[in-house]
């Protein structure tokens, strides 16, 4: 037998109310469902704890003192893995780094992953652990870090060994910002074992770290956050700010959504804000806590300076950070594009390949994707000049001068009126026909000058000029054939003697 609910009534449901059993706010019955999911996010792995009691209202006075001051992402920095979201793959249950972790066996680490993922935080996450286990935790930035104070840090760190027993674990922020040289420095004491090396980096370690400190670090590669992740991360700090979420589902009702204790109004903030606010961030969470803090404070200074203008004392029963709100907060093209990282020559790369590919939708997405974030026009323009000859070369000549008018005309208008410049000749060389025949055949000329042993071939003397007389008397230009003055094929050698009958367009070595 089947017995329906209240829930199962529309009618019903909106005057049935429940309470959330993780947050413990009332709704009705017919929102539940959808509150639960948003509700769940904020436990990781979904275990939902149950919440001490129902969260605390603010009043806009205590959200704006709360977010002032230091970023709001540094406050939310998680200090232990239950609150660190995502990264399941680096960090997660099974994992070698989560029982290495556990069982105080850190071995050196590089965190490579893209701004805001969480590099810092899982060092900070570590540290918290590590003193917990007398284990000292050093913190060092490469931004503004002398080789000096890494010498100060091994010293200190072999003392520590040597007397009290004590590890060292020395984190390096940004790792990638120290030179070659400057990284040798630590090569020696990861390798004894005097400390245990934590570097982040935003950029690829196979080019940015040392080959031989990166044989001894373990990379642990950090990914975006996905919308999720970051759903769970400003959900956390919602909470902890005492902001309400407004569910857009219902119809606007203030009282319904608990009280704060002080006659100030609380503050409120869309669902659907929420959602805007992690897709743009594009998987760093420091951007979308940031997004938050930015337009929650422009919506409680605006209601400030209303209630300064009126010249009343002015307190709306609430204040609501609306979608708009976040999106003004934002700036799109700092968010989805990084010009000195990774992203440039990912998104360059995926240009490169999509062209080569012939697909012309592609091959536009990705050069929106490099304008739209920033990229210089030129640098764009460049890459498609180089396309021309390497992909298109003599399937269709005109390829090259299209990609030069481009760079041209980008050179001449700059953006945004350049950017339909690029799409154009991005589409005519997705568009063409492609041949590498004239780039293959270079390669291999290139190939067997650098294999060559011994000293190159001299030049032919019948091939040399001879402008001077002792030049003519040395055999220079003898017994060359001019071309033009022959009706017939000429029959004359032009490499030399050494490379007769090389054929670099069949053979990839002579
Ligand atoms: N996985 C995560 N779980 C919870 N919070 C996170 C996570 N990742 C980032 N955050 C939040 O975002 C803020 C910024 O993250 P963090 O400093 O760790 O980024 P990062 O990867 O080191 O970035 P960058 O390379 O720009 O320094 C943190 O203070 C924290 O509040």
């Amino acid at each position: 037998m089947e017995v329906s609910g209240p829930e199962d009534d529309p009618f019903l449901a909106q005057l049935h109310r429940v309470q959330c059993p993780v947050c413990q706010q009332t709704m009705p019955a017919a929102h539940i469902h959808s509150h639960l999911d948003r509700c769940l996010l904020l436990q990781p792995g979904g275990q939902a704890e149950p919440a001490a009691g129902p969260p605390r209202a603010s009043g806009a006075a205590e959200v704006r003192q709360m977010l002032e001051g230091k970023p709001l992402a540094d406050k939310m920095r998680p200090d232990s893995l239950q609150d660190y979201v995502g990264q399941g793959r680096a960090v997660g249950p099974e994992t070698l780094l989560r029982s290495l972790l556990e069982a105080n066996e850190l071995p050196s680490l590089i965190l490579w992953g893209p701004p805001g993922c969480g590099k810092t935080t899982l060092a900070h996450i570590i540290a918290n652990h590590s003193k917990k286990h007398s284990i000292r935790f050093v913190t060092l930035s490469a931004t503004n870090a002398k080789t000096t104070d890494v010498r100060d840090v091994i010293k200190q760190a072999q003392n520590e060994k040597s007397f009290f027993k004590r590890k060292t674990i020395l984190f390096i922020d940004e790792i990638h910002r120290f030179n070659k040289s400057q990284q040798d420095t630590f090569l020696p004491h990861v390798e004894c074992g005097t400390i245990t090396l934590i570097g982040a980096t935003t950029e690829n370690p196979s080019f940015q770290v040392n080959a031989a400190l990166l044989s001894r670090c373990r990379v642990i590669v950090l990914e975006k956050l996905p919308v999720e992740a970051v759903v769970a991360v400003l959900m956390r700090a919602i909470n902890t700010l005492g902001i309400h979420v407004l569910d857009s589902s219902r119809p606007a009702d203030p009282l319904s959504h608990g009280s704060n204790s002080s006659s100030e109004p609380s503050v409120f903030i869309e669902d659907r804000a929420v959602d805007t606010l992690a897709h743009l961030s594009d998987g760093d969470a420091r951007t979308g806590l940031n997004g938050l803090q930015l337009a929650v404070l422009a919506r409680l200074s605006a209601r400030k300076a209303f209630g300064k203008k009126s010249g009343q004392t002015y307190s709306p029963s609430r204040v609501l950070v609306t979608e708009g709100d976040v999106k003004e907060g934002l700036q799109r093209s700092h968010i989805l594009y990084d010009r000195a990282g990774d992203e440039h020559y990912n998104c360059i790369s995926a240009l490169h390949k999509s062209m080569r590919g012939s697909d012309q939708s592609a091959s536009l997405y990705w050069l929106g994707r490099m304008l739209e974030g920033g990229e210089d026009p030129l640098y764009v323009a460049r890459r498609l000049v180089r396309f021309a000859s390497e992909d298109v070369g003599l399937a269709d000549p005109s390829a090259l001068t299209q990609a030069v008018a481009a760079y041209q005309g980008c050179h001449f208008i700059g953006m945004p009126e350049c950017e339909v410049l690029l799409a154009q000749c991005v589409v005519y060389l997705a568009r063409a026909p492609k041949s590498i025949e004239v780039f293959s055949a270079y390669n291999n000329v290139k190939a067997c000058l650098r294999g060559h042993p011994g000293p190159l071939p001299p030049v032919p003397l019948h091939l040399r000029n001879a402008p001077t007389r002792l030049m003519k008397d040395l055999g220079y230009g003898q017994g060359y054939k001019y071309n033009p003055a022959y009706s017939e094929p000429v029959d004359q050698e032009y490499l030399p003697e050494q490379l007769r009958g090389v054929d670099f367009f069949k053979q990839r070595r002579c």
